[in-house]
């Protein structure tokens, strides 16, 4: 039998989480069983991809990191925060719609959180167009969600996300309803920004591929009442480009991680 951790070993292990999730649970006012209980964790600096049938919960399972819903039973560790974090608080949020608003300019968009946040508007200014030339729109700022592709949309959005500088990134299907060769760029512009940010990466999405292609680790959930089905590592050469996508190695991980989801699809599951 092995030694019981010391505290100090548990503290070491806790401090290296950014999101540590166990026997959570969700169940919505009308009943629905939305999640789990689910078990996850995910150390700081990391990018995973959360991948499951749709409806399985992993929008919830964002929205409870985010305390932007409350789990029914469980804990919810959020790096040093539990219970008492402020909403938002060291998170940035990526939805699957841009959801800019659309009569002010996209400097006065990314500029949103840090008003919320009583940022002087000198300061605030700075930290938008900062934003916005780490996402590859510094030439942008005065222009308005009308003017801008879909693409580019999709990167006032992050920029958005990233303005407040926090330690981890929920993004939603960010990219799902951009067009595969914008999706390929702004995968390797995600990637580039997260080696050189070294965030918290957790990313829902339903494709794949493009989880393979950018996630550390790819965590493929079960259908509703979602828990995790499978937990696969994705090593290769960093940093990854062109060459990962076309290689053996990355359809070999393809493979792997559609049969982890096809008892999802295929009848096995508890559905
Ligand atoms: N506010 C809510 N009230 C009631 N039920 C909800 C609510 N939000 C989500 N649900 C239900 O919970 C389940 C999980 O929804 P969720 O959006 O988390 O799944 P998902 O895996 O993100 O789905 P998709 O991949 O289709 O976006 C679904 O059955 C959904 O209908």
């Amino acid at each position: 039998m092995s030694a019981a951790p010391t505290s100090a070993a548990v503290e070491a292990s806790l401090t290296a989480l950014a999101v540590s999730l166990r026997g959570v649970t969700k169940t919505y006012d009308n009943g629905v069983m939305a999640l789990g209980p689910l078990d996850l964790a995910v150390r700081k600096g990391e990018f995973i991809s959360l991948l499951g049938p749709s409806g399985c919960g992993k929008s919830t399972a964002l929205r409870i990191v985010a305390s932007l819903a409350a789990p029914s039973s469980g804990t919810v560790r959020v790096a040093h925060h539990e219970g008492e974090m402020q909403p938002g608080h060291g998170i940035g949020f990526v939805f699957q719609e841009p959801t800019l608003m659309p009569w002010t300019s996209v400097r006065e968009n990314v500029r949103l959180p840090l008003r919320l946040g009583r940022v002087p508007k000198a300061e605030a200014c700075e930290r938008a167009d900062a934003a916005l030339a780490s996402v590859g729109l510094a030439d942008f700022a005065e222009a308005y969600p009308r003017e801008l592709s879909g693409g580019m949309k999709m990167r006032v959005s992050l920029a958005r996300a990233l303005v407040t500088d926090p330690d981890i990134l929920l993004m939603d299907e960010p990219f799902a309803a951009l067009d595969e060769i914008t999706r390929f760029r702004l995968n390797n512009d995600l990637l580039a920004l997260w080696r050189s940010l070294g965030k918290t990466v957790i990313f829902v999405t339903h494709s794949v591929f493009e989880s393979v292609y950018l996630s550390q680790r790819v965590v493929v959930m079960t259908g509703r009442p979602g828990r995790i089905q499978a937990d696969l590592r994705i090593e290769t050469v960093e940093p990854r480009g062109e060459e990962f996508r076309t290689s053996t190695a990355y359809s070999d991980y393809c493979r792997r991680v559609s049969a982890a989801l096809a008892p999802s699809y295929s009848g096995q599951s508890t559905l």
